[in-house]
């Protein structure tokens, strides 16, 4: 009889990768997007903590699965940015990986020809070299950051990083923010409650052993010092939205609370806006009118938006619509730059009063 298997049951193909080591010399950063990735990391550092009183605008697509399509993103965002950055610090939505509620795409890294080949170290290649180039307009780059062995190839690219809805109640996650080396938002959880983000934010703040990977591949035992620059991300929850005057209140109330930075963003889009991407530019709107009432505490505001407007179906196999989103509905980039020029001007008087 042959003896019972009790390893490997499920496992269907495990397949190599490039060491972070080897990734980062084949596709290696310049000494100019190192400067620029610290001085960008610099800048949204001194946003969080009041010391600077732009806002800090993530904006861009859901997610990118079309390089030229993002490349075309890039450009006209890159641009914009130069004109409104007196008030607003702009930084471009670059998220390669989809956390999904059940299953579907999981993201350029994890599928990057969409067909479900699943190829990681081309997905990998493809995210850096496209990181590269967005630094190279002189645009700050945001991801998710949601595999924990994910940042060893792409983190030096990053000024700004999220940890989705859905993984802020991780303490995997929670360790792995700990240890990086950007600014960071933890978003609400999916039912709405700031709880666990505040958890979440007080663990990451602090030192942390766990279990990761070096810069050579090999299975670690890291340690880290905290991650001091960590803060709340409003996004709506099951039960509505939470981006409103009182809410944004109570929430900086309980942070103070709780010694943690009185520091929010708000997410315009995701359950603030119940996905309906015509509803964007209106959220946005409000946050302005509440920091032009005063309300120092909002450092940030964050839109999902790509070149044309909606989402799309993914069909395998089939050509898509040049520019839409193929994860969450974005707003187009007509509608994204009147968001961003009214925003420039409605924020005239908070700089003046300054
Ligand atoms: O921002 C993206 C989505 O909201 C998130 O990845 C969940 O997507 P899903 O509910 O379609 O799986
Ligand atoms: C997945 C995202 O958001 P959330 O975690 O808020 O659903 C996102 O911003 O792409």
């Amino acid at each position: 009889m042959e003896p019972c298997k009790v390893t490997d049951i499920n496992i269907a193909a495990t397949r190599e990768l490039p060491a972070p080591a080897q990734l980062l010399q084949e596709i290696p950063r310049t000494e100019a997007q190192q400067d620029f990735v610290a001085a960008a990391r610099r800048e949204i550092h001194r946003i969080i903590f009041g010391n600077d009183k732009r806002l800090l605008l993530v904006v861009g697509p859901c997610s990118i699965h079309d390089i030229a399509a993002g490349r075309e993103y890039a450009r006209k965002l890159a641009k914009l940015s130069e004109e409104v950055r007196e008030r607003i610090l702009i930084v471009m939505r670059v998220y390669f990986e989809k956390p999904r509620t059940t299953v579907g795409w999981k993201g350029l890294i994890m599928d990057p020809y969409i067909d479900k080949s699943y190829n990681i170290p081309a997905g990998l290649r493809i995210a850096r070299e496209f990181l590269r180039e967005v630094i190279d307009l002189g645009l700050p780059t945001a991801t998710e950051l949601l595999d924990p062995i994910t940042p060893q190839y792409i983190a030096d690219l990053i000024c700004w990083s999220a940890i989705g809805a859905r993984t802020t109640e991780s303490q995997t996650h929670r360790q792995m923010a700990s240890g990086l080396s950007m600014p960071l938002g933890f978003k609400n959880s999916t039912d709405g409650s700031i709880e666990a983000a505040v958890n979440a934010i007080n663990a990451a703040s602090r030192e942390q052993t766990f279990l990761g990977i070096d810069q050579q591949g090999r299975a670690a035992s890291v340690t880290t010092k905290g991650n001091p620059d960590c803060h709340l991300v409003l996004r709506g929850g099951k039960n509505g939205p939470n981006y409103d005057a009182q809410h944004v209140t109570d929430y900086l109330a309980k942070l103070k609370s709780s010694g943690l930075v009185p520091a929010l963003m708000v997410d315009c889009s995701h359950d603030n806006a119940c996905k309906d991407y015509t509803r964007y530019p209106e959220i946005l709107a409000d946050v302005v009118s509440q920091l032009s009432q005063g309300q120092d505490g909002i450092i940030g505001a964050m839109v999902e938006s790509n070149l044309n407007p909606g989402s799309q179906k993914i069909v395998i196999g089939e050509k898509m619509d040049y520019g839409v989103s193929i994860t969450d509905p974005c707003v187009g980039w007509d509608e994204t730059e009147k968001m961003i020029r009214s925003t420039f001007k409605a924020l005239e008087n908070r700089f003046s009063l300054a």
